[in-house]
């Protein structure tokens, strides 16, 4: 299948999956958007598609891929995962969980800087699409690319997808340095040494350095922990206001996959031996053990070392 795919089955109507399933439609393909609510049979509308596309959050991606091994996917359809997050019950990623319950069909990774609500506005955007099998990857650059989403391909789709995962962390830290007002020495700070540690971690669990920087990465990065839009940001930015992590997530409108990563991403360090020293106050945080500020007080008290150190 060359060029622009006909038919696109999307899997999860939230926010993430209806902007997708726009920019889709606008590139004249058949758009499907499916919700576990809307009550249509799943069967009829990805057994027609040229490209199946993922856009729940992790916690829906093992029962989605278990709807889709019982109904049999047509040979050669393209799969297409959207989700950031890092599963609970076995650490993996969502592409790592996709390959093995599809390990001979085409799979590509999309992320990037990509805050849904700025792209349903129609401002310019641009994301990366991953996939070891690269014709799968040009097939989902075309199906998506327009004058206001530009799309790039590359064949790291684990680091890919990390740099989307993992600066979810980052972005509930940004948003405690925002909320507490820290300047923006601090935040330059904070971001610059944020992305070693995504680095450190995300070529531990199999990424390419490389990747940390482009789009995925550092771009991804940027994007959340300076956008108020983020909703990962909005936690860290409420919980510095003194709300608890109950009520912000009541409140929120979507899912802040942050949370779950963090809690995740230290059960991996501990294992790994991995120094993620901004997730571990995240963590603490988000627990309740410390206050914002004293989160900001453990960072800044840790040894003196050398600046590229672990
Ligand atoms: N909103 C955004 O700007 C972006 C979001 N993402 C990622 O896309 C994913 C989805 O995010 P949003 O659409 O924003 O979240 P959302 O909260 O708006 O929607 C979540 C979607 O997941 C589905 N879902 C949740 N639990 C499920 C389950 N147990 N079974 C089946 N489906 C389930 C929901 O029905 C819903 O369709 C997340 O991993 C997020 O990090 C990625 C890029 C941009
Ligand atoms: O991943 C995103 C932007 O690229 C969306 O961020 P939030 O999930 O924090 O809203």
């Amino acid at each position: 299948m060359n060029g622009k795919a006909k038919v696109v089955t999307i899997i999860g109507a939230g926010a993430w999956g209806t902007t997708l399933g726009n920019l889709a439609f606008q590139n004249r393909s058949s758009v499907y958007l499916w919700s576990r609510h809307s009550g249509e049979d799943l069967r009829s509308v990805v057994c027609t598609a040229d490209v199946v596309v993922s856009a729940v959050s992790i916690k829906g991606v093992p029962p989605t891929i278990e709807k889709l091994q019982k109904i049999g996917l047509p040979e050669g359809t393209i799969l297409l995962t959207a989700t950031k997050g890092l599963d609970p019950v076995t650490t993996k990623t969502a592409f790592h969980l996709w390959r093995e319950a599809f390990p001979n069909f085409p799979l590509v990774v999309l992320s990037g800087p990509n805050l849904s609500k700025e792209i349903d506005r129609g401002l310019p955007a641009a994301t990366v699409v991953s996939s070891y099998e690269k014709t799968a990857a040009e097939t989902v650059q075309f199906l998506f690319a327009s004058e206001k989403f530009r799309v790039y391909i590359n064949d790291d789709p684990l680091g890919t997808e990390l740099g989307g995962t993992l600066k979810n962390v980052m972005a509930i830290a940004s948003g405690v340095c925002d909320g507490l007002q820290l300047g923006t020495n601090a935040k330059s700070a904070l971001l610059t040494r944020a992305l070693p540690e995504m680095v450190r971690v995300g070529t531990a669990l199999g990424g390419r350095a490389e990747t940390f920087f482009g789009l995925s990465g550092l771009g991804d990065l940027l994007a959340t922990c300076n956008s108020p839009l983020s909703r990962n940001y909005q936690v860290g930015y409420q919980l510095s206001l003194g709300l608890s992590l109950a009520e912000i997530l009541e409140r929120l409108e979507g899912t802040a996959e942050g949370v779950n990563t963090t809690e995740v991403l230290i059960r991996i360090a501990g294992d790994k031996n991995l120094y993620v020293p901004i997730a571990v106050q995240v963590h603490r945080l988000l627990q309740g053990e410390i206050t914002p500020a004293e989160a900001v007080t453990e960072l800044m008290r840790r040894d003196l070392k050398s600046e590229f150190d672990r």
